[in-house]
């Protein structure tokens, strides 16, 4: 029987006005690494949740690892969540732990033995390429990092099944391919994955499995599938909010000066990208080199119409490739009267992170109720079989380096 099993699932919301879900049948096989991709609002993330058993479906059968969903007692939820890990677009780390805490925490509310938890920690630290940023506090870290930390956290256990809300969301491509490589490696030890993205290079380099929802509706399920964001983000459209965004105006697409061939008529979008993608998608042999494929990809520099237009934006950022301070502080300067001697402040703190990253995860800093609070984060399971894979492939490097680590972090 497949490790994941939806038969005609629906999902209705108290209030919502449409299934969110809408006789839904999937399998997932052990092993399987499945992108779920389709517009805003078709329903990923409510699909994730009814794995994770946060959400219930309205009707169907759900059985992840042989578990009827609709059959469990709130009372072994919590057990079952643990033998899931999940990965969250905006990390959810504990802000005031450091990155060996937030780990080790995970293991600490399942009654882990110390002595456990202090040869756990550094081997799943160093698999996710963070050896030496043991001490870190979250808000001393990039992006890519914290993602990192999440996925070390989430998978520290070794679960059967790892799902990921848009886990490259808030990251630059660069960044987003260490992610990518590792949780490659991780679905390489026969952890099944299930990832929401709307990221199509990943997908398109990738060629895994791709099950496409539209308004609640299975309308692909591809064994090597590919994605045209495209198709679900007319370019007019993201010109217009990308452009908005930006100036905070919403001067239609057509009368912005984009670059060339970054607007196309919105009624002809249906049409896959030039030569690169088309090769990129039908080039090669279907096989294990993805994440090489995704590599070249990244670094010729193509990202695909969805991520070309918004290329501006993520420039505005602070963290991945951020906008440097200093060059801003100076354009600013450059663009003011010769007679205007005002201090010009920089708009945002050298060290600012996005505010989602440092927020603590739901409940989870109530100390009274740890063990609710890691269920809801979803970062354990049960401690059968290999920890840790046989002949991991070296872990990427991390993302960027700095000079503050204080080594090897048995702080425990
Ligand atoms: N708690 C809720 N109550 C009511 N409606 C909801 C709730 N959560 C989601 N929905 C609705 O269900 C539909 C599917 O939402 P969902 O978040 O699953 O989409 P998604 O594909 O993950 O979108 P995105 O890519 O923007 O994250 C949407 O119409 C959404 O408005």
């Amino acid at each position: 029987m497949a490790l994941i099993a939806l038969d005609h699932v629906s999902k209705i919301y108290p209030k919502g006005s449409r299934p969110a879900l809408d006789d839904i049948s999937l399998d997932i096989e052990r092993g399987d690494f499945v992108f779920l991709v389709g517009a805003s609002g078709s329903g990923k993330t409510t699909l994730l949740s009814l794995l994770l058993r946060e959400e219930e479906a309205t009707s169907g059968e759900i059985r992840v690892a042989g578990n009827d969903l609709r059959r469990l007692p709130a009372r072994q939820i919590p057990q079952y969540r643990r033998s899931i890990g999940f990965i969250f677009q905006d990390y959810k780390l504990l802000a005031n732990k450091t990155v060996w805490q937030n780990v080790a925490f995970a293991l600490e509310v399942i009654g882990t033995r110390r002595s456990t938890i202090k040869s756990l920690v550094p081997q799943v630290l160093k698999t996710v390429g963070l050896t030496g940023k043991e001490r870190n506090f979250p808000h001393e870290l990039s992006g890519g990092e914290q993602q990192r930390v999440a996925i070390a956290r989430a998978y520290v256990n070794h679960p059967q099944i790892l799902l990921a809300d848009e886990p490259t969301g808030n990251l630059d491509p660069t960044t987003s391919l260490g992610i990518m490589e590792v949780l490659d490696a991780i679905n390489r030890t026969g952890t099944t994955i299930v990832m929401a993205t709307h990221n199509e290079e990943i997908v398109n380099s990738m060629r895994k499995r791709v099950v496409e929802l539209k308004a609640g509706k299975i309308m692909r399920d591809e064994q090597h599938g590919s994605y045209d964001s495209a198709l679900f983000f007319p370019d007019a459209e993201v010109a217009s909010r990308a452009h908005e965004a930006i100036h905070g105006d919403g001067t239609p697409a057509a009368e912005l000066n984009l670059p060339e061939g970054s607007y196309t008529d919105p009624t002809a979008v249906t049409n896959v990208d030039g030569p690169d993608v088309a090769s990129a998608l039908h080039g090669a042999e279907h096989g294990d080199d993805g994440i090489a494929r995704l590599a070249s990809s990244v670094h010729s520099g193509r990202t695909g119409r969805y991520g070309e237009v918004f290329q501006s934006v993520e420039d505005t950022l602070t963290w991945g490739r951020g906008l440097s301070l200093d060059a801003m502080a100076a354009a600013e300067e450059a663009s003011k009267p010769a007679d205007d001697f005002e201090t010009v402040e920089p708009a945002v703190e050298p060290d600012a992170q996005p505010a989602a990253a440092e927020k603590p995860a739901g409940n989870a800093e109530n100390a009274g109720d740890a063990e609710s609070a890691a269920a809801d984060r979803n970062e354990t399971v049960e401690l059968s079989g290999p920890l840790m894979p046989p002949a991991p492939p070296a872990p990427p490097a991390p993302a960027k380096h700095d000079d503050h680590a204080e080594g090897e972090g048995n702080e425990q």
